[in-house]
C-alpha cells in the first residue's frame, strides 16, 4: 500500500525535474561556518532545534500568520541551539524562508526538507544551510552513504533520521554523528515517544549525537528524551502554536541525564 511518505517522495521527484544542477563553483563554500555538532559537544543543557513549521500533512495549516524573521529571531533570543527551516511544499515552506531565517540569526540552519537527489544539497547549500536532514527510510545505505558524502564535501553537517532497528543499522554503517529518531511514523503519523526510549540509548552506544525529534508536547516529555540519552529535540508544532513562547522554551530546557559522551 502506498503509505503518506511514498507520496511525499514521489511528489518531491516530480517537482525537481527542472530543478538546476549547482556546481561546486555556484556555491560559496568559504561562508561562516555555524556548527551544531561542535555546539553539542560543549553544552550541559538538551539543544533545542526549534523548527519553522507553517503547516504539515497530518495537522493542515498549524499557523499560517507568523513571519519567518521575526519568529527566528524569537527562537534565538529564548534559547535555542539550532533552527529547523522546512522547505517542502507540503509544509508550504520554501528555500527563501530558509535564506530569510538565516539572515535573521545567528544560528545553524536545519534545511527540513525530503532530500532524493544531490541537486537539492546544492541547493540547500546556496540557500543558506549548515545542516541537512536525511531520511534513513527513504534511502538504500549506499544511497545514504553517498548523500551524506556529497553533503559532507559541501560542508554541510547533517541530521539523520531514523524510526525503527533496521534503519540504526543504517545511520551507523555510514558512520553518521547525529542521528535523529523520529519519534512520528513517516508512514503512518502515528506519534510515540517510546519510540526514543527504545532506540536512544542503541544510538548513544553507537557513539552518536541523538536528537529526539516530534511529539514534544510538555516538560515531562522533554525529560523522557533526555533520559532515553538525547543530546537534543527537535520541536515545531509546539512552538508554532504556542500561546506563550518564551515560558514554553523554558519548561523545555532540560539538563542533560547521559553524559555528553
Ligand atoms: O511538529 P513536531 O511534532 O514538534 O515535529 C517537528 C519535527 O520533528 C517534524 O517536523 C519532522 C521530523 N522529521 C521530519 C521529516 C520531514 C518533515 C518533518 C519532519
Amino acid at each position: 500500500m502506498e503509505t503518506i511518505l511514498d507520496k511525499i517522495i514521489a511528489k518531491k521527484r516530480e517537482d525537481i525535474r527542472n530543478m538546476t544542477e549547482l556546481t561546486i563553483n555556484d556555491l560559496d563554500l568559504s561562508r561562516e561556518k555555524r556548527s551544531f555538532i561542535e555546539k553539542l559537544r560543549h553544552t550541559s543543557e538538551m539543544a533545542i532545534i526549534s523548527e519553522f513549521k507553517r503547516a504539515s500533512p497530518s495537522k493542515g495549516i498549524i499557523n499560517a500568520n507568523l513571519n519567518p524573521a521575526e519568529q527566528g529571531a524569537l527562537y534565538e533570543s529564548y534559547g535555542a541551539s539550532a533552527i529547523s527551516v522546512l522547505t517542502d511544499v507540503y509544509f508550504k515552506g520554501t528555500f527563501e524562508d530558509l535564506k530569510t531565517v538565516r539572515e535573521a540569526v545567528n544560528l545553524p540552519i536545519l534545511c527540513k526538507d525530503f532530500m532524493v537527489e544531490r541537486k537539492q544539497i546544492s541547493h540547500a547549500k546556496a540557500a543558506g544551510a549548515d545542516l541537512i536532514l536525511l531520511i534513513a527510510a527513504v534511502h538504500g545505505k549506499d544511497a545514504l552513504k553517498e548523500l551524506h558524502e556529497y553533503a559532507a564535501e559541501l560542508g554541510l553537517e547533517v541530521l539523520v533520521e531514523i524510526h525503527d532497528d533496521e534503519e540504526l543499522e543504517k545511520a551507523v554503517s555510514i558512520g553518521a554523528e547525529l542521528i535523529g529518531i523520529n519519534n512520528r511514523n513517516l508512514k503512518t503519523f502515528e506519534v510515540n515517544l517510546g519510540t526514543t526510549e527504545k532506540l536512544g540509548p542503541l544510538v548513544r552506544q553507537s557513539g552518536a549525537f541523538l536528537i529526539s525529534e516530534s511529539g514534544m508536547k510538555t516538560r515531562e516529555d522533554v525529560v523522557r528524551a533526555a533520559k532515553a540519552g538525547a543530546n537534543g529535540i527537535l520541536v515545531g508544532e509546539t512552538f508554532m502554536s504556542a500561546d506563550n513562547l518564551k515560558q514554553t522554551f523554558r519548561d523545555f530546557k532540560v539538563p542533560l541525564t547521559v553524559p555528553q559522551r
